[in-house]
């Protein structure tokens, strides 16, 4: 008899990424990618294009499904159409409209209460009420709203419009206490009614692709990847993607009132506090810009210098920040003298700013309650090995660094092959081989001077 194959697809924010794997036990037997156009809008067609030149290993599997990236705007007119390019989660416009609906519905206090979440520009409900302000007819001529990977699913064969829990609490209209819809919420945001696809239960089975596969209802990124690395209680899982991630599964939901921690669901029926950074693997590719290296010669120039870098400190909020909100923000080299103005010192600036902003991410989330009894180091920023050397003196503990893999797809595939089972949870997949990083010391001096340089810094 054939092996049963499932198939999982990454449309994150700069490409498509898919795995084809064994059904039993996750071994990747092909994978695949095609890059997406930049910018921080993007016709959701594009995603579809890149998810067609994926198409050939899809369609080898007998289940597919697919993670995106969380948050993005794809408002539909009533035949379906997109009103308009897609609003991603990088996109900042919609930060004074995140600061008038927290003051219109109640405060932040309310607004975690009611969705787990405090928004900022990233979140979906911010963009509809930009679209409603900017773009009053595209906000009249909107009766749907959906978020990338719904939009994929639908397209690829799904019985109706669906999304699942996990990305679902991204958008700012929906409850991860309660599991349901906030529609007042999304009409004072847009202004009208619009209709949000179903939340399907995980695990589901929610329609057949156009060769005959199972889908699998998909989710957000992040969720995609707790699934895809088997997430424990104690795991916080810190990833160096387009944007930077610290999340953990939890049993109960969380409410930040502080708005540093978002109270998201996942994708098993638990839970996923997350603190998200705007700036992250694109601070290393900045860094090799300026210093004229390729990634892998940047971090030898990192390693090369002396903890501390010279005296140079970054703060990298290169595109606006995000964690903390500070949306017109601008990067900051602080430091600089005649005698430390050397590549190794502005590399080792890079990875260091890049760490110490994620080890802020942890500490929000211990902050409420999360306790870590491993870090797990993943995303195309793990691939340095300047990072991987340097995290443990700064964020402060051992890191275990599964082996480089794309952990959203293989989640999404493992998803995949959870609706084709129809079982209660999801098959057991053996976890990845990983190294263990550890460092003899710590570098509370690091944080400290990058701290300062945080919270003195003008917004410009
Ligand atoms: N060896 C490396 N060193 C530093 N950064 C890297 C390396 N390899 C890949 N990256 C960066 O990782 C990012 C892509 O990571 P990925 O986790 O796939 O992000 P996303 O899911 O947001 O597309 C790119 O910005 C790329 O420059
Ligand atoms: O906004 C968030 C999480 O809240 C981001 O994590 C996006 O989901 C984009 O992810 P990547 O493209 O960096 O993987």
């Amino acid at each position: 008899m054939a092996e049963i194959l499932v198939a999982g697809v990454d449309s994150s924010t700069q490409s498509t990424k898919a795995v084809l794997c064994r059904a039993a036990d996750g071994t990747v037997v092909a994978k695949a990618s095609a890059p997406h156009p930049d910018g921080t809008e993007c016709h959701p067609d594009h995603w579809w294009d890149a998810l067609s030149r994926v198409r050939g290993l899809l369609e080898r599997a007998d289940a597919v499904a697919v993670a995106a990236q969380q948050h993005g705007m794809v408002a539909l007119d009533g035949a379906g159409e997109p009103v308009r390019p897609a609003l991603l989660w990088n996109d900042t416009r919609s930060a004074p409209q995140a600061r008038a609906l927290v003051a219109e519905l109640g405060g932040a206090k309310a607004w975690a209460e009611r969705t787990g979440s405090v928004p900022v520009a990233s979140f979906t409900v911010t963009k509809l009420r930009w679209m409603a302000e900017n773009e009053p007819e595209n906000a009249r001529r909107t009766e749907r709203v959906m978020l990338p990977h719904d939009w994929l699913t639908l397209r690829l064969g799904a019985s109706g419009p669906v999304t699942d829990r996990g990305d679902a609490s991204g958008t700012g209209y929906w409850s991860p206490a309660t599991g349901s819809y906030l529609p007042d919420v999304l009409r004072a945001a847009l202004g009208r009614d619009a209709e949000p696809p179903r939340v399907a239960a995980p695990g589901e089975n929610v329609g057949k692709t156009a060769w005959g596969a199972a889908l699998g209802p998909g989710t957000g990124d992040n969720m995609g990847a707790a699934l895809g690395l088997g997430l424990r209680p104690g795991d916080v899982v810190v990833s160096i993607g387009t944007s930077g991630t610290a999340f953990a599964v939890a049993d109960e939901p969380a409410a930040d009132p502080s708005g540093l921690v978002a109270g998201f669901a996942d994708a098993t029926g638990r839970f996923l506090p997350l603190v998200c950074t705007l700036n992250a693997a694109r601070i290393l590719s900045a860094a090799a810009t300026m210093t004229g290296a390729a990634l892998d010669e940047l971090s030898l120039l990192a390693l090369a210098a002396e903890p501390g870098a010279g005296g140079v400190t970054l703060l990298p909020y290169l595109d606006g920040e995000r964690t903390p909100d500070r949306p017109g923000a601008t990067g900051v080299l602080a430091g600089l003298t005649s005698a430390n103005a050397t590549r190794e010192n502005v590399a080792r600036a890079a990875v260091e700013a890049l760490l110490c902003s994620l080890a802020d991410a942890v500490d929000h989330l211990t902050a409420q309650g999360v306790r870590p009894r491993r870090t797990l180091l993943i995303g195309g920023g793990a691939r340095s090995a300047a990072v991987r050397a340097l995290a443990p003196a700064i964020l402060g503990t051992p890191v275990t660094v599964p082996e480089p893999a794309e952990y959203v797809a293989l989640g999404a595939a493992r998803q995949a092959a959870w609706a084709l089972a129809g079982t209660p949870e999801p098959p057991e997949w053996p976890a990845p081989p990983a190294t263990e990083h550890t460092s003899d010391r710590t570098e509370p001096e690091i944080r400290e001077r990058y701290a300062a340089l945080r919270d003195s810094a003008p917004e410009i």
